[in-house]
C-alpha cells in the first residue's frame, strides 16, 4: 500500500502530514516511530493527521502524534501547517478553518501574506488541567530535581508545559534538565519543558525540550505557554515576540479567560509517497 504525505515545517518544527479522508492507514506507535526516524524513515518531530469532521460546524478533525509514537492533544506549529495543507490539497476553499482536536476546538485563519493565526484557546492554569501534582494553583511551583529545587511556571495550552526562567538560553542546561523534567513524577502525563530568557516586556527568547520529541527548532504551544507564564509573573506585556531557534512567533494574550493568539509562518517542503 502506498501512502501520500506532505513534509511541512513551521519555524523548523517539522511534520509529516497525511490525509485520512481520501486514504486510510491504521496508525500504530511502531509505524509512527519508523516514519519519524531521521535515518531510516522520513524524519519529523510530529505526525499530523487530517480527518473528516465528526460534528456539524467543524471543518476537520486534527490528530497529532509525537516522534516517539505517543498521541497528544495539541501542536501549535502543526496547526498552522494543517491550515496550509487543507487549502493546498483543495480539501477546503475556506481561509478560516475550524478544527477539532482531542482537547477542543481550534480556529485557524490564513492571512493575506500566507502566515497563519491560530486561536489557541484559554490557557489552563489549574493543576488538574495541566496535569501537575500540586496542592493548589500557583504562578510558581517548586520541583525537586537531582539534589536541586527548581522554580517553574506551568500551564496547559491543550498540552502540558512547564517553563523555567534562565539568563541565557544558549547556555541553559536543556540537555540534562529537559529529559529529567519531561518525565518528572510531578507531571503524570509528562511535560514539554521551556527555557525562557526575557529580553524586554515584549520580547523573549525560548528553547523547548518537547515531550516525545526532544529539543525542537520551535514549539508553538510552548511559545504560548511561556508568554502566559511570563505575563503571570508580570514580566511581559500582552503582545510578545517569541524568538525560537527556528524563527519568530507573535503571541498575544490579554490575560484571564481571554484566548491566546499565535501568528507565524507555515510551509510545505515537499510531497512524497511511502510504501507500507
Ligand atoms: N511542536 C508542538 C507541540 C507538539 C506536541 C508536544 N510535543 C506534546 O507532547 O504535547 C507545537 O508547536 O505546539
Amino acid at each position: 500500500m502506498v501512502i501520500h504525505f506532505s513534509k511541512m515545517q513551521g519555524l523548523g518544527n517539522d511534520f509529516m502530514v497525511i490525509d485520512q479522508i481520501t486514504q486510510y492507514v491504521r496508525l500504530t506507535p511502531e509505524l509512527v516511530r519508523s516514519w519519524s526516524d531521521r535515518h531510516f524513515g522520513i524524519g519529523f518531530d510530529q505526525l499530523l493527521v487530517v480527518e473528516a469532521p465528526k460534528k456539524p460546524d467543524i471543518d476537520f478533525c486534527y490528530r497529532i502524534f509525537n516522534a516517539d509514537g505517543s498521541e497528544v492533544n495539541q501542536c501549535g506549529n502543526g496547526a498552522r501547517c494543517f491550515a496550509r495543507y487543507v487549502v493546498e490539497k483543495q480539501l477546503t476553499a475556506k481561509r478560516k478553518i475550524t478544527v477539532e482536536t482531542n482537547s477542543g476546538v481550534m480556529y485557524l485563519t490564513i492571512e493575506k501574506d500566507g502566515q497563519v493565526t491560530v486561536n489557541m484557546g484559554t490557557p489552563g492554569l489549574n493543576p488538574d488541567r495541566i496535569p501537575l501534582l500540586a496542592d493548589a494553583q500557583s504562578t510558581q511551583y517548586n520541583i525537586a530535581v537531582a539534589n536541586d529545587v527548581l522554580t517553574v511556571g506551568a500551564a496547559s495550552m491543550g498540552n502540558p508545559h512547564c517553563v523555567l526562567l534562565v539568563e541565557d538560553i544558549d547556555s541553559a542546561p536543556l540537555e540534562t534538565l529537559g529529559p529529567m523534567l519531561e518525565s518528572h513524577d510531578a507531571f503524570p502525563e509528562r511535560v514539554n519543558v521551556g527555557f525562557m530568557q526575557v529580553i524586554s516586556r515584549s520580547h523573549v527568547r525560548l528553547r523547548v525540550y518537547e515531550r516525545g520529541a526532544g529539543e525542537t527548532m520551535a514549539c508553538g504551544s510552548g511559545a504560548c505557554a511561556a508568554m502566559v507564564i511570563g505575563k503571570l509573573w508580570n514580566m511581559l506585556d500582552s503582545q510578545v515576540r517569541v524568538e525560537l531557534p527556528g524563527g519568530e512567533l507573535d503571541i498575544q494574550w490579554k490575560g484571564g479567560d481571554n484566548p491566546v493568539w499565535m501568528t507565524g509562518p507555515a510551509e510545505t517542503v515537499y510531497q512524497g509517497t511511502i510504501r507500507i
